[in-house]
């Protein structure tokens, strides 16, 4: 089994995605962060970095898509490779940080990879609006992701709510996290586990 957590910065997924792997007994894929050597220069001159950003985020993912693939237990994904496609690279385009000849590189190399992923068995969105994105930014505290745009976040959160509109590659669930707290209310990770059950297992 494999269960993606997909969703904007501060969403919720890491911290959904560690408690989904303690209750399922199941090894949990986070992102490249604290190894990430663009993420800070990045965050500081966006339209320098973007391209180099892309690149190590679509290669450190797509060579965990081929570790999960050969999993021998059950798997939970923090972040997928089609958010760095069709949320991060598409927004860094369309707000011009991206320019169209290294979108469209960056776009056939995708196209490539993305023929050997495998989706997962279901995708959770936890969708989110500002305050809450903000909230919880402010609270983990990341020194570079301080300076992060309202604009940023809101162009991310549009492109998240067409792309899982238009989400063909299987089962998918979305979780409104808006006034959900599932670190501090074990009732509200438990309408997350039930939910999954019943979509996953058919069990109520
Ligand atoms: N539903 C929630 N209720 C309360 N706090 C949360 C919730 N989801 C995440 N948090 C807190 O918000 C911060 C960011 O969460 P994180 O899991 O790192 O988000 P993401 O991985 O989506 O960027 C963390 O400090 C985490 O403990
Ligand atoms: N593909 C990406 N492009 C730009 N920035 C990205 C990409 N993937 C992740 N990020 C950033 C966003 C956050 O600052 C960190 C970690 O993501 P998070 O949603 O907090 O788990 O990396």
């Amino acid at each position: 089994m494999h269960i993606a957590i997909a969703g904007n910065i501060g969403a919720g997924k890491t911290t959904l995605a560690a408690k989904l792997a303690q209750h399922f007994n199941w090894d949990v894929h986070l992102e490249s962060v604290e190894d990430n050597p663009y993420l800070k220069d990045f965050y500081n001159d966006m339209p320098r970095w973007a391209f180099h950003l892309q690149v190590f985020f679509l290669n450190s993912r797509f060579n965990q898509t081929q570790q999960i693939q050969q999993r021998t237990k059950g798997v939970i994904q923090d972040r997928t490779i089609y958010e760095d496609a069709h949320i991060f690279a598409k927004n860094l385009r369309s707000s011009d940080m991206l320019s169209e000849r290294d979108y469209e590189n960056y776009f056939r190399l995708y196209e490539s990879m993305i023929t050997m992923v495998q989706p997962p068995d279901l995708l959770i969105y936890l969708k989110a609006d500002l305050p809450k994105l903000i909230t919880q930014i402010e609270k983990r505290n990341r020194d570079y992701e301080s300076g992060i745009r309202l604009d940023y976040l809101k162009k991310l959160n549009e492109h998240y709510d067409e792309w899982i509109a238009n989400y063909k590659h299987g089962k998918v669930l979305t979780i409104d996290v808006n006034n959900l707290d599932f670190v501090a209310r074990p009732e509200d990770l438990g309408y997350i586990i039930n939910k999954i059950n019943i979509e996953l297992f058919g069990l109520f």
